[in-house]
């Protein structure tokens, strides 16, 4: 049993952050994770949830504020689950975030590698991708992002982290949908249409993708459709998809295009990008064009090489090689991102691509067996990292060097753990800040041969 007593009131000194961006105070060693405090600050605190092994307080009087602390932007951050970090100012997110990659990395993983300062910019305004649930609540249309851990909408009439049109065209529907009286799905019940709305942007913002998600086919949006088309012509594609499942997956597996195409285009690293209503691309352009560039520079290609680009998705990180590399073989799990990657390599006149679809942990070892190599391998995958029979064949197709870009220090460093015992030598690692005000993180290492 822990002295620690529920709803007491304690002081105590922050001393260090979780993955989470909790800051973990220490009461005789017994560890209690607080929201929105910032390393070094004295504050007082009651403990609100106690369990045998650690607590969760909440914080009741900042004693001594860091002078990295501000005033979140955003009026909605207490109640939205969106962010984690918006009360630390710009430098505290970048230390936060080099912290974990370190904690992860040399503590975890038992590493001694070099972390880089994270790689920042571009702090608000910069998700060109939102997905918007959509209630009604007490006969009222609610538009907004859930609360941590539930799915009850926070109303927000402006979010600081979406590009600013999103924030127009978010409002500019509410407004339709309560004039049109369409009709709103209801979680519980798994009655009604409209799930959520979701907007696409490229980077200069010449290109925007309306997405309406819907429970059925029936369709109830021609007048918000020719409402939008008139208001904002930079509106090129509308697309309403539909998903009848009780389930949390926003995206259902059929779209129909109610205006243009099915798919907006952005320029990356100097290459063209058709990107589709359920194709992967990352959310921050300006700073994923950083953590590419940083991840090409470390791959240091001479034009000589075949590489394989893994986790492909519609093949950006492989294209935008394209002009240092002899030869791209592209794996991704996702049948429309394959087809998207032939298309983006056709669109920026790339011939030396070639694409197979399944997964990794399949194409790999297949690949191995029928005697592919590469000097250089680019490893990009989901959160939950590398199988380890696609970490097994990487290591028999041997490459000279293994890009690894993750957005999970925790998997990262399974992973490269895993890889340093077979062969494989890191010696740094640079956090790239992919989604700033989030406890999100990206990172970036190259792994050597031996
Ligand atoms: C983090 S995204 C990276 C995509 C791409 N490299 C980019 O930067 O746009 C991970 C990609 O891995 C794909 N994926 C997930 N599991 C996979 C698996 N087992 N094998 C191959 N691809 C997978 C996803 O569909 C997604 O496109």
């Amino acid at each position: 049993m822990t002295a620690v007593t529920k709803n007491k009131s304690y002081e105590g000194i922050v001393e260090d952050y979780t993955h989470e961006g909790m800051g973990i105070v220490k009461i005789d060693g017994y560890p209690v994770f607080l929201p929105d405090v910032l390393k070094g600050e004295k504050v007082e605190y009651k403990a609100v949830k106690v369990n045998s092994r650690y607590a969760f307080g909440k914080v009741t009087h900042v004693i001594t504020p860091s002078a990295n602390r501000r005033t979140p932007p955003c009026e909605y951050y207490f109640q939205c689950g969106g962010c984690q970090i918006q009360v630390m100012d710009d430098q505290a997110q970048a230390d936060f975030k080099k912290q974990v990659v370190n904690q992860n990395i040399n503590q975890q993983a038992g590493l001694d590698l070099k972390i880089n300062d994270t790689v920042s910019g571009h702090p608000l305004y910069y998700r060109n991708k939102s997905q918007i649930p959509v209630q009604k609540i007490d006969g009222q249309v609610v538009m907004g992002f859930y609360k941590p851990r539930s799915h009850d909408i926070v109303n927000i009439e402006h979010c600081y982290i979406q590009k600013d049109v999103h924030n127009d065209i978010m409002l500019f529907i509410k407004d339709k949908l309560i004039e049109e009286e369409t009709s709103i799905y209801d979680e519980k019940s798994h009655q009604g249409l409209l799930r959520h709305i979701a907007i696409r942007s490229n980077s200069d913002d010449s290109e925007i993708q309306v997405v309406f998600i819907t429970n059925g086919k029936r369709n109830e949006f021609l007048s918000i459709v020719k409402a939008l088309k008139e208001a904002y012509p930079n509106v090129k594609s509308i697309v309403q998809n539909i998903n009848d499942e009780k389930t949390n997956v926003i995206f259902g597996k059929r779209s129909i295009v109610l205006l243009g195409h099915d798919f907006i285009t952005d320029t990356l690293l100097g290459q063209s990008f058709k990107i589709r209503d359920r194709s992967f691309y990352q959310v921050n352009h300006a700073q994923t064009e950083k953590l590419y560039q940083i991840g090409l520079d470390m791959a240091d290609l001479s034009g000589d090489e075949t590489i394989i680009d893994t986790y492909s998705g519609i093949g950006t990180i492989g294209l935008a090689a394209s002009d240092r590399v002899k030869k791209i073989i592209g794996i991704e799990v996702v049948d429309s991102a394959v087809e998207d990657a032939k298309e983006n390599a056709k669109l920026n006149g790339i011939d030396n691509a070639d694409y197979y679809l399944g997964k990794a942990e399949e194409v790999m070892p297949q690949l191995v067996k029928e005697g592919v190599s590469a000097d250089v391998v680019f490893v990009d995958p989901p959160r939950k990292g590398c199988h380890n029979e696609f970490l097994d064949s990487l290591i028999k197709v041997n490459p000279e060097k293994i890009v690894y870009i993750s957005c999970n220090p925790s998997t990262l460093q399974r992973d490269m753990k895993y890889l340093s015992e077979n062969g494989f030598k890191a010696t740094e690692v640079t956090p790239v800040d992919l989604f700033p005000q989030t406890k999100h993180i990206e990172a970036v290492t190259v792994l050597k041969r031996t």
